[in-house]
């Protein structure tokens, strides 16, 4: 304390507090200020680190063997003679460490930016103290610190062999057998990536639904394929873990009772929660709503409710969908207005899509059926509803798809889209001309018959199921 008291405090005109997306906010712009970027943990953050880019490393290779595994029914027999983990987690983070690495020595070789590799938290509302007791006044304190891995309280929970997606990754070798808690986006994606390289997967899900923010009939198809391919229990936990010599015994509770399996590794994949407890914010008098720090469409943090001038949050700290290129379009929001005080962006939540890159993959954006009806009951119009099969259009055909579909769900009056639906091969990228007309306000018969669709691309399944929708035009 009394080393603390003595240490002057550091003036800066801008502190960025984590340096995922918050890394990107530090452009020429702020060559001749002072800045500071602070971050306790792996510089540049979850998306780099052990996120939205090593999974989908994984992801690659995985897919592409479990791709092969199914070609028997297209007549080419395929096997997977061998799967070196050590080669491909070495390939991954051969490459994304040093990337790591580099941005931390590039902003450390930066005149006017200091960057302090420990975790702060407030004192004042702009006032940051380190975990080493350094204090940093910000002019302007920006509020990028992400979120963490949520582990249930659940026996045996710290025993070595139980890991978060953290960690996961990291492993020595391929484990025989896994065991995944969870049924989100970490869960489906480490099964499909798991079973693709050749271990044993049990996916166990607390409750009957899946992958609950998508719409019911993309879930419902996620539990057939997946369950084609792993073990996906539903209605299921975790009730102990313990060791068993080198392994793990893992007790799962069920509709049935309670079995015990083996499993080299259990996966605990049960959400991420916002780090703002960790900054202090609330102590600090800042708004604390739904577990996020509370900002507004300008990214401005908000105590009482209303704009505290300098402070602003970007990311998973301060929202409640965790998504990267959502965290990127609000640092591009943060980036603007601390230059342009007087000319406030905001960021365009609109349509934020996401995509889940289990196999198969899916991808979403705007409305799910459920919730186009009910806004529909409400204000008085009808929706119309298309879903197209991947086996029903020409490629399909060729691919002998039997997995994908496309549900899209328009205004039946105007043709508007309000919500696209896809899983299946390529489902991320199939999306993308469907999040372009929703976010333009493209109608659906426009989208489908004002430009051409290559044939007979897979694509075409979006333009059919476009044309299979009552709506003006069609
Ligand atoms: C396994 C996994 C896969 C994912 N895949 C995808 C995907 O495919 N697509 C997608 O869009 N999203 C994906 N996401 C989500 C995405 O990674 C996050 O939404 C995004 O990285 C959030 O960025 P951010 O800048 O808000 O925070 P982060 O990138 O988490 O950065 C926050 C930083 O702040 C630091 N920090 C925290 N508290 C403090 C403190 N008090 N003081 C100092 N530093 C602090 C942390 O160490 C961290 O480095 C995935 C997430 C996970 C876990
Ligand atoms: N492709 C992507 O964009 C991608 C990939 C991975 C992660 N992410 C982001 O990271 C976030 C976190 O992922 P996640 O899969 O951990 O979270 P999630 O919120 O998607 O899923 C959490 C799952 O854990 C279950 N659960 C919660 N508490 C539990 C408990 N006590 N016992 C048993 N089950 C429990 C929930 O029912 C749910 O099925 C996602 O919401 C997503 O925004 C995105």
């Amino acid at each position: 304390m009394t080393q603390q008291t003595q240490r002057e405090t550091e003036d800066y005109d801008l502190i960025i507090v984590g340096s995922g997306s918050g890394n990107s906010l530090i452009t020429d712009a702020w060559d001749e200020r002072r800045v500071a970027i602070v971050d306790g943990g792996v510089f540049g953050g979850t998306c780099l680190n052990v996120g939205c880019i090593p999974t989908k490393m994984y992801v690659y290779p995985s897919a592409t063997a479990l791709h092969g595994l199914e070609l028997d029914r297209l007549g080419v027999g395929m096997e997977r003679t061998g799967v070196s983990w050590p080669a491909i987690r070495d390939r991954v983070f051969g490459r994304i460490d040093a990337i790591s690495q580099g941005g931390l020595e590039y902003r450390e070789g930066l005149e006017n930016v200091d960057v302090y590799t420990e975790y702060a938290r407030l004192v004042e509302p702009h006032v940051l103290e380190t975990a080493s007791g350094a204090r940093l006044r910000g002019e302007q304190i920006v509020f990028a610190s992400g979120s963490r891995s949520v582990v249930p309280e659940i026996p045996g929970a710290d025993l070595p062999g139980v890991h978060t997606s953290d960690t996961v990754m990291r492993l020595e070798e391929l484990p025989r057998d896994v065991v995944i808690l969870g049924g989100g986006f970490i869960a489906a994606e480490f099964a499909g990536i798991f079973t693709g390289l050749g271990s044993r997967v049990i996916q166990a899900n607390r409750s009957e639904r899946v992958l609950r923010e998508h719409d019911a009939e993309i879930a419902e198809r996620y539990v057939r394929e997946a369950g084609r391919q792993w073990d996906l229990r539903l209605n299921t936990e975790i009730a102990r873990i313990e060791r068993d010599g080198e392994r793990l015994a893992v007790t799962l509770s069920g509709e049935d009772g309670e079995e015990t399996v083996g499993a080299d590794v259990v996966l605990v994949a049960t959400g991420r929660r916002s780090n703002v407890d960790l900054l202090g914010a609330e102590e600090a008098g800042l708004d604390v709503v739904d577990g996020v720090l509370a900002v507004d469409e300008h990214q401005r943090v908000l105590s009482g409710g209303e704009p505290v001038p300098g402070l602003w949050g970007l990311g998973d700290v301060s929202s409640t969908t965790q998504l990267k290129h959502l965290a990127n379009a609000q640092a591009r929001t943060v980036s603007h207005n601390l230059l342009h005080p007087d000319e406030l962006a905001a960021t365009d939540e609109r349509y934020v899509p996401h995509a889940v890159f289990t196999t198969p993959q899916i991808a979403a954006v705007g409305q799910t059926q459920e919730q186009a009806e009910e806004a529909a009951a409400r204000e008085g119009y009808e929706v119309a509803v298309k879903v197209q099969d991947y086996g029903d259009v020409a490629y399909g055909w060729a691919m002998e798809d039997k997995q994908g579909l496309v549900k899209l769900i328009a205004r039946r009056d105007t043709g508007e889209l309000l919500g696209a639906h896809i899983i299946g091969t390529e489902a991320s990228n199939l999306i993308q001309p469907l999040i372009q007309a929703m976010s333009f306000g493209l109608p659906a018969h426009r989208m489908a018959r004002g430009q051409y669709w290559i044939h007979p691309a897979l694509a075409e399944v979006v333009e059919n199921a476009l044309l299979g929708l009552e709506v003006p035009g069609n």
